[in-house]
């Protein structure tokens, strides 16, 4: 399987770079990143999809969400499945990545674990059962390096106990100056941001007797990249659709 690593360049680029290296039935044809020269990779690096000649299976992206015309315009041209990894898309943005996956196979998760997508599942049968007597706040914990607030998976936590919910609730982003009680139907929403936390998730449901935690630590990046690799094995040879990581692990 021929990949080209948008975003080669980043922290995720650079772990999937070892981790296929060591593969053999998949290989790196080329990367693109916007700082091309930054480090030096056993491929070729263009500084935008443009300039890519080269014939590939899939794309796996972890870069930034202002790239996403440049990919879905690619990937649309060429038909080529995409693989986005990266968060901060704007609802706008997730709606062009819907429209384009009528057209080729498009797979998207703000997060790429086997645990994160379980808990996800796990979220939608019990928040039905607990809310009402019991408040959700999730708190979520990055590295210093992370651009967008809160993660893209702390918002895909949400969204599923939402959706569970009929989407009644109102997500609250912290609660710095406010000085009125919390409401029923609040969920809270807090990031952190520190060192070189590589991703910690904790969805907490509180009642008047007790409390019910459910968290998640990435121990490392690996993680993500294997989950990117099982994605991109997924995808090829699908048919035009919008995949999540859930139907990868069905
Ligand atoms: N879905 C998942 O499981 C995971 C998602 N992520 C997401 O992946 C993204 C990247 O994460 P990191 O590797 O930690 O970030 P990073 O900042 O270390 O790497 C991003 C790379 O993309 C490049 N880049 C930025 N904008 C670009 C553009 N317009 N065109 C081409 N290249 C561009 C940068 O030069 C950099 O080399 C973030 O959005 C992050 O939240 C990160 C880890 C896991
Ligand atoms: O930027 C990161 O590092 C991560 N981003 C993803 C997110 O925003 O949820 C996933 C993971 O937690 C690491």
């Amino acid at each position: 399987m021929k990949v080209l690593l948008h975003g080669c360049n980043g922290k995720m680029g650079q772990v999937l770079t070892r981790i296929i290296s060591q593969m053999e039935d998949m290989k790196i044809i080329c990367g693109v990143d916007r700082e091309p020269n930054k480090i030096k990779n056993p491929y070729p690096v263009y500084d935008c999809l443009s300039k890519v000649q080269e014939d590939v299976d899939v794309l796996i992206d972890f870069s930034n969400h202002s790239a996403l015309d440049s990919i879905l315009e690619f990937g649309l041209s060429k038909n080529v499945p995409l693989v986005i990894c990266t968060t901060g898309f704007s609802p706008e943005e997730k709606e062009k990545m819907k429209k384009a996956s009528e057209k080729i196979p498009i797979l998207n998760s703000a997060n790429m674990s086997i645990g994160i997508n379980l808990i996800t599942n796990l979220l939608k049968n019990i928040a039905p059962i607990l809310y009402g007597d019991f408040d959700i706040e999730i708190i979520e914990k990055h590295h210093n390096q992370k651009l967008d607030s809160p993660s893209g998976t702390a918002l895909m936590l949400a969204d599923a106990i939402n959706s569970s919910l009929q989407n009644s609730l109102e997500y609250v982003y912290g609660r710095h100056s406010k000085t009125d009680k919390r409401k029923k139907e609040e969920l809270g929403i807090h990031a952190i941001r520190g060192g070189a936390i590589v991703g910690e998730h904790s969805v907490i449901f509180a009642g008047a007797g007790e409390v019910i935690e459910i968290n998640h630590s990435a121990l490392s990046r690996d993680v993500f990249a294997y989950g990117a690799i099982r994605a991109a094995k997924f995808l090829v040879g699908k048919k035009p659709n919008f995949y999540t990581m859930n139907d990868v692990l069905k």
